[in-house]
């Protein structure tokens, strides 16, 4: 799939991966909308956009993934100012084992919530253009983070959901693919103070430091652009990405 004048809805779009993939996709072609509750990190990075791709091919809304009616006020703001949504990618996420609730809330509640509203603009069933769906997962969605138990719950759940979600299109005929990318530790915001945001498994903090240690460090780009790859390779549909020390690797499942 090209991405010119394609229209791309990014969450957590204003800083860490969310910023890479806005970028990434707007050097590609796509316009870009970005949902993010950070204003002033968003706004900051609105001026840095404008001056490189104008001020035509860029919109942030403010908007917490957290509320259903935020969310769908802001994909009918997309909708009524683009025309469409072509590819969204459900990339907004915490770290905080403390509010365990709201870990699950943002990072997996989130994903469901975004992909349900979106379908409404993009299923072709009901009068979309079809399209991509790229959720951001984790390597805490393949596999246990010991010191993040939720985190790793809610990183599991989407590679579920998005699983599931491209079956069910398929067999729907929907015309929208779902693939997840699942990251190992990317050089972010959320891997910092993170003692704090371990809450009662503070006292791994060490363990997942070697963890670290033993795995590279990954740039915000190196992620977004497998999601490049999985917005504009039409073969993938139900895949999870993964991206590690060693390159990235399409993730084989047990067949049932
Ligand atoms: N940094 C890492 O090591 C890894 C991160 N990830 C995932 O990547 C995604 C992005 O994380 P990073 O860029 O690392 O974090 P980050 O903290 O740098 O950026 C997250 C962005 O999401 C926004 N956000 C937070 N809560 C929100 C909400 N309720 N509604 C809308 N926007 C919200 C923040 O304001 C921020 O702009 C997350 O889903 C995270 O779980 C996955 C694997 C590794
Ligand atoms: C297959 C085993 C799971 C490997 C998971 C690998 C990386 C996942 C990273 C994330 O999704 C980022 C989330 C949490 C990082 C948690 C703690 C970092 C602690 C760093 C520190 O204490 O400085």
């Amino acid at each position: 799939m090209a991405l010119s004048g394609k229209v791309a809805v990014v969450t957590g779009g204003a800083m860490g991966i969310g910023r890479a993939i806005t970028e990434t996709l707007l050097q590609s072609g796509a316009t870009v909308v970005l949902l993010d509750v950070n204003e002033s990190a968003a706004k900051s990075l609105l001026d840095d956009l404008h001056k490189v791709y104008g001020r035509d091919r860029t919109l942030f809304l403010s908007c917490t993934v957290e509320s259903e009616e935020q969310v769908k006020a802001a994909l009918q703001k997309t909708v009524d100012t683009f025309g469409g949504i072509d590819i969204l990618c459900n990339n907004a996420g915490i770290l905080n084992e403390g509010e365990w609730e709201k870990t699950v809330s943002i990072n997996l509640l989130g994903v469901i919530r975004g992909t349900y509203v979106a379908l409404q603009h993009m299923n072709k069933l009901t009068g979309g253009r079809g399209g991509v769906v790229i959720n951001t997962a984790s390597m805490a969605g393949l596999g246990p983070l010991l010191s993040c138990p939720v985190y790793t719950a809610s990183k599991h759940g989407v590679v579920g959901f998005t699983r599931a979600m491209a079956a069910a299109s398929k067999a729907s005929d929907y015309g929208i693919r779902f693939n997840a990318v699942c990251p190992g530790f990317v050089q972010t915001d959320l891997i910092s103070n993170t003692k704090l945001k371990l809450g009662q498994f503070s006292h791994l903090e060490d363990a997942t430091n070697q963890l670290m240690a033993e795995m590279r460090m990954l740039a915000p780009s190196e992620v977004a652009a497998c999601v490049l790859e999985l917005a504009t390779d039409e073969t993938k549909n139900g895949e999870a990405l993964m991206v590690f020390a060693q390159g990235k690797q399409y993730v084989t499942f047990p067949t049932l």
